[in-house]
């Protein structure tokens, strides 16, 4: 089962962290991107992006023979068992999946792809593109396997290797088997079904977390009108296991490169089938809704305008233990503040000297973020935001207001030192 020769195309969070990971389960893997720069340094064992021990598992694999790294597709995939699609499928203009990348890697190498090769779709794809593929590619001798992932940013590497399914599926039995195969050390369960049912449970799981989360941060909202508390109601709804405990942290809303992009396409397939999809639809507004009301929050710390107003901001990123900007709900928070007039300082450790692109000033040190604000406002969960020398930033602070749109902090810690505290769902204190 070992020794496959594999391609994985593309090398972003999910390719790298595939090509990475299959070569430390034993087999040949090489990776291929249109990125030259990319190539040259991922070729000397040089990762750009955060991910907790994947430069580990790179240099591991060079250093093994076992892993390495070209530019272009139709070169690598001449010997190939298994071809990898890990390109990116991003919102299209009507909010659907543009599956530009995906087709055109397809026709780079549908003419050089061996008898008896497996084309894999990695990337989130709508159903029915595995045949749509199938079509583009125009070889019987060729199978096309979707075989969706499920890693998280931040923990790619441990997502990966400890996975809590595998799902492959595809219409070649045969082949959906053999892609399963390479997975067989990792003793995870695994569903075999057809193409198009593994293409749904992708964006059924994304949409499903999306829903709980804007779920928890409705019910947030009601507890903050109705004097509950959405902390104790989080642990009171987790213990049920039909729950869990997991997805039920309110938010500023959720965002990063899926979430959101993948709510919107299963929106825009669900049209596309003449199916009214009010669930999903109040999903998506409810999460544009949270950003504007944590804004509304500050407003309201501040006393009623920001006009002119400095604030400082702990966190950019759209979750902690990432560098990742896209779509980040912190972004959008900040974005909105701007629009109102606030002049805004900026801390995150995961963006040491990138500039996000927006009107505001990024700092290298949370406490000079505070300096001279009339407000901190958390919008990203890293934990050393939870360890800060409170009494150095009520100092720094002009007026001592701290607005946690995580529910982040420990509010008693900050009251000691003089501090008020404003969360989601939770009675401010101080
Ligand atoms: N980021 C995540 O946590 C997850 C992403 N996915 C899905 O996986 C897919 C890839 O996502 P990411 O890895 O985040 O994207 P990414 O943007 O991090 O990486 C994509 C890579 O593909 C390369 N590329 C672009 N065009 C190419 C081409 N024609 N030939 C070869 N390489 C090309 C880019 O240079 C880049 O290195 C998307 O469909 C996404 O929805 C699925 C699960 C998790
Ligand atoms: O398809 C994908 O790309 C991936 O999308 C998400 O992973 P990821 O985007 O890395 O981020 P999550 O950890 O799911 O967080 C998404 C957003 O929800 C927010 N969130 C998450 C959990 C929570 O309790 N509360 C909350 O507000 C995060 O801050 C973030 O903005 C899914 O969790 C992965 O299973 C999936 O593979």
């Amino acid at each position: 089962m070992f020794a496959r020769r594999i391609v994985v195309v593309g090398t972003g969070y999910v390719g790298l962290t595939t090509g990475a990971c299959l070569a430390s389960l034993g087999h040949r893997v090489v990776c291929s991107d249109v990125n030259a720069e990319k190539v040259a340094q991922l070729s000397r064992g040089e990762v750009r992006i955060h991910e907790p021990g994947l430069a580990e598992l790179v240099q591991e694999g060079i250093a093994a023979g076992r892993l390495e790294f070209v530019l272009g597709s139709a070169g690598a995939v001449a010997d190939a068992e298994v071809v990898f699609l890990c390109v990116p499928t991003p919102m299209g203009s009507g909010g659907g999946a543009d599956l530009a990348v995906v087709e055109s890697v397809a026709r780079e190498v549908r003419e050089v792809l061996p008898t008896g090769c497996v084309l894999v779709t990695k990337s989130t794809v709508p159903v029915g593109t595995s045949a749509r593929l199938r079509e583009l590619v125009g070889r019987p001798d060729v199978a096309v396997v979707s075989n969706p992932e499920f890693l998280r940013e931040g923990s790619a590497v441990h997502d990966f290797l400890n996975p809590d399914r595998i799902v492959v599926g595809s219409d070649t039995q045969d082949a959906a088997e053999r892609v399963a195969a390479l997975y067989a050390r990792l003793g995870a369960p695994t569903v075999l079904t057809d193409a198009a049912s593994a293409e749904m449970v992708k964006y059924a799981a994304n949409c499903f977390l999306a829903t709980k989360l804007s779920y928890v941060n409705a019910i947030a909202e009601l507890c903050e009108r109705l004097g509950a508390d959405i902390t104790d109601v989080t642990e009171g709804m987790g213990y049920d296991r039909r729950i869990g405990q997991a997805f039920l942290q309110p938010g500023p809303g959720w965002g990063g490169s899926c979430l959101p992009k993948d709510t919107a396409a299963l929106l825009q397939v669900a049209e596309a089938v003449e199916f009214d999809f009010p669930l999903l639809q109040a999903t998506i507004s409810a999460n544009a809704r949270q950003r504007e009301r944590m804004v509304a929050k500050v407003v309201d710390a501040c006393g009623g305008s920001l006009d002119g107003v400095r604030l400082g901001l702990l966190g950019l990123t759209f979750k902690a233990g990432t560098d990742d900007l896209r779509d980040s709900p912190a972004l959008e928070v900040a974005r909105l503040l701007a629009a109102r007039g606030a002049e805004l300082v900026a801390f995150d450790p995961g963006l040491r000297g990138d500039e996000p692109g927006l009107p505001l000033t990024l700092v290298d040190d949370p406490y000079r973020a505070a300096k001279g604000a009339a407000a901190l406002v958390l919008l990203t969960e890293w934990q050393e935001f939870r360890t800060l020398d409170w009494t150095r930033v009520a100092q720094e602070l002009e007026a001592p207001v701290v607005v946690d749109t995580r529910n982040h902090l420990d509010p008693d810690a900050l009251r000691r030192a003089g501090l008020s505290w404003r969360g989601v769902g939770r009675t401010p204190v101080g």
